[in-house]
């Protein structure tokens, strides 16, 4: 490639076992004086451990966020933060909660500080998502790029193997479409391709053995670096039908990008032999499509979308919505190449 353009996103990122007590002076290197912490009701204790090491810096906990961030949730936030004179956000938990954080962000222009714990990778994204009316729109904007990211690998330990895996795959997707996208540079292609060796190599030891400290914080690392991708591309068709399967059916988010990411990877790649190559790199493998698939089966993330609870009669109406509103692809995607690769995906590996 002897011609790119990279746009470098501003972040500072603290990484490190027990880098969460580190949650006040970062705070404070912002100047922020009353943080709203924010997460989801399960992660409450998390939560209040944050409140409780920023001490008077603290405002106050909102522990409602939910997934695909509901404007109702964004509103309820946002009548909080007004009544604690809140002047910044601390978002503790996975994509949901971050999601919430940005969405603040966007309406306010006051900072996130992120402290992710899973591999979801939206905190290093300028992306915001936000669902009215049972449509999620999203969008890009640099004022929700989180200030500073806390990545402490401990916060991970937590995190069931399932959805460690599914998350994991979440990150691997980001990776994977970062490397065909149209506007990939080489600094991405570096990244997603050791993004996604440290992936696909500590998430089976994640497994094996949730405790495992070492591989937790190379998953977490790899996340970071595939949330950067995602962060400087264009999406393609992946992420195109996870978003049309996750709105229209209502799916969970991470399953949803693991059960998908094989079959559009076999589709894909054939048209995309340098992001290819990179994959066969980083998994060791000359056929990526198919090593993307051996991962899953080993995690045991579920075959395919059916067992999500989609129905085969939903899938014309899901092609129908990623034909009408198309993203950027290595491949043209016809209606019935997207047929057959959904009705793949449906059935999933037997
Ligand atoms: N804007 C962006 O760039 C991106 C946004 N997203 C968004 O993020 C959302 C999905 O985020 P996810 O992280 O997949 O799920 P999530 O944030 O909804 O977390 C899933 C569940 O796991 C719990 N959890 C999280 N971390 C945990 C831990 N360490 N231990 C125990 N429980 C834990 C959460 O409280 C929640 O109940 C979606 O809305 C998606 O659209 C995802 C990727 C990128
Ligand atoms: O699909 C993804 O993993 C990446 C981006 C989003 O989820 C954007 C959003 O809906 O918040």
């Amino acid at each position: 490639m002897s011609s790119f353009v990279y746009d470098a996103l501003p972040m500072r990122v603290v990484f490190g076992s027990g880098s969460l007590a580190r949650v006040a002076d970062e705070v404070e290197r912002l100047g922020l004086q009353r943080v709203l912490v924010l997460c989801t009701p399960q992660q409450r204790e998390l939560a209040d451990q944050v409140a409780e090491l920023l001490g008077n810096r603290a405002a106050g906990v909102f522990d409602q966020a939910r997934m695909h961030v509901p404007v109702e949730t964004v509103e309820a936030a946002g009548t909080v933060a007004v009544d604690l004179e809140a002047d910044g956000w601390v978002a503790a938990g996975g994509g949901s909660t971050i999601g919430l954080g940005k969405a603040l962000a966007l309406r306010t222009g006051l900072p996130v500080v992120a402290v992710p714990t899973t591999y979801a990778g939206s905190e290093m994204t300028p992306i915001w998502g936000l669902t009215q009316d049972g449509r999620k729109k999203t969008g890009r904007d640099r004022s929700v790029l989180p200030h500073t990211v806390i990545y402490d690998p401990d916060l991970t330990l937590s995190l069931p193997p399932s959805v460690s895996a599914t998350s994991g795959l979440n990150a691997l997707a980001h990776a994977v479409e970062a490397l065909y996208a149209p506007d990939v540079s080489p600094v991405v292609s570096a990244m997603a391709e050791q993004g996604v060796r440290d992936l696909a190599a500590a998430l089976p030891l994640i497994a094996a053995d949730p405790g495992d400290s070492a591989a937790r914080a190379a998953c977490l690392q790899g996340a970071w670096l595939c949330g950067a991708c995602l962060g400087s591309t264009t999406m393609g068709l992946h992420h195109k039908l996870c978003h049309v399967l996750g709105g229209m059916l209502d799916l969970p988010h991470a399953e949803t990008h693991a059960v998908v990411l094989p079959h559009v990877a076999a589709y894909n790649l054939p048209a995309a032999p340098s992001a290819a190559a990179a994959l066969n790199r980083a998994l060791a493998t000359d056929d990526a499509a198919a090593a993307l698939a051996y991962l899953g089966s080993r995690l045991d993330v579920p075959p395919g979308l059916r067992d999500l609870g989609v129905a085969a009669s939903d899938l014309p109406r899901i092609a129908a919505e990623v034909l009408a509103h198309p993203y950027a692809n290595p491949r043209p995607v016809t209606g019935p190449d997207l047929e057959t690769l959904l009705h793949t995906a449906w059935k999933g590996r037997t």
